[in-house]
């Protein structure tokens, strides 16, 4: 198994124009693919404003997805592991806000649905609704590699610990997360919530975020970051456009689990919850 990898996070400026998006999407995972990167990934919604009014006429059935096919297609010919962020998936007469993975032969090896969808409305700051389009997602995603097991999760999936330290029993030791926290929640809160998620599990936790785009109401926040199983964070943007790589070191993670055996220490015996693989 190979222990060390490079991964890369796409923070593409998203406008109201799909074609644009795609475009801009291709041009970056492309670049990342040759400089190396073996998986990238892009931000929560890089296909279409982070909005309720648009998400529906955005939205793809995952048959016949022509965002799909690209990104299948790119990832087939650089051979590269793609979590295409998360675009509005139409499945009957259900959306969700869903983020593909898709394999170096371009097949779709599973799919995220969010989870826990951003139902919030902090006074004088960001109010969202995201349950008035969406539907929650049902399950836990984590994939393989040929590197180690990948967990996903989207957004504000990443303020509910249960769901990693589940990924973790089940041996995954990279989570990537599309998201786009804003202006207000954002500085806040995404630092500490990455560099939680990464100490208490001693995992690479890695946040990818669209740029922020001054024109819409959602502001993104942007800083895509990647933090190593020490809690520290080894690479972050700006709100601007750009790509964040990152190697992965998976000997490094394991000489943090052995010299700080947090996992080990637990007590699963008192706990009694969730400690089932
Ligand atoms: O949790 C947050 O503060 C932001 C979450 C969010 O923007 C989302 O889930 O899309």
């Amino acid at each position: 198994m190979c222990k060390n990898f490079k991964i890369a996070l796409c923070q593409t400026m998203v406008k109201d124009d799909k074609v644009y998006n795609l475009k801009k999407a291709l041009e970056f995972i492309e670049e990342a693919a040759v400089n190396g990167a073996n998986i990238i990934s892009l931000g929560e919604m890089f296909i279409c404003p982070y909005r309720n009014d648009v998400f529906k006429e955005y939205a793809e059935e995952e048959e016949g997805s022509i965002t799909l096919k690209a990104i299948a297609e790119i990832a087939k010919k650089y051979n590269v592991y793609i979590v295409a962020g998360s675009i509005p998936e139409k499945d009957g007469d259900k959306y969700y806000n869903t983020a593909y993975v898709i394999g170096k032969d371009g097949n779709i090896i599973t799919k995220h649905r969010k989870m826990h969808l951003f139902d919030i409305d902090i006074k004088d700051g960001v109010y969202m609704k995201e349950s008035d389009t969406f539907s929650y997602g049902q399950n836990i995603t984590m994939f393989d590699t040929e590197y180690c097991k990948v967990g996903v999760a989207i957004c504000y999936d990443m303020r509910f610990p249960e769901i990693f330290r589940i990924m973790v029993q089940n041996d995954v030791k990279l989570v990537i997360v599309p998201a786009a926290f804003n202006n207000v929640t954002g500085p806040a809160h995404w630092d500490i919530i990455i560099r939680n998620r990464s100490v208490d599990n001693q995992i690479y936790f890695a946040a990818a975020s669209p740029a922020r785009n001054y024109d819409e109401t959602y502001l993104a926040y942007g800083h895509s970051s990647v933090c190593n199983p020490f809690g520290e964070i080894i690479g972050q943007l700006d709100e601007n456009e750009d790509i964040l790589y990152c190697d992965i070191d998976l000997n490094y993670l394991e000489k943090v689990r052995t010299e700080l055996p947090l996992l080990k220490h637990r007590r699963l015996d008192i706990y009694g919850i969730n400690t089932k693989k």
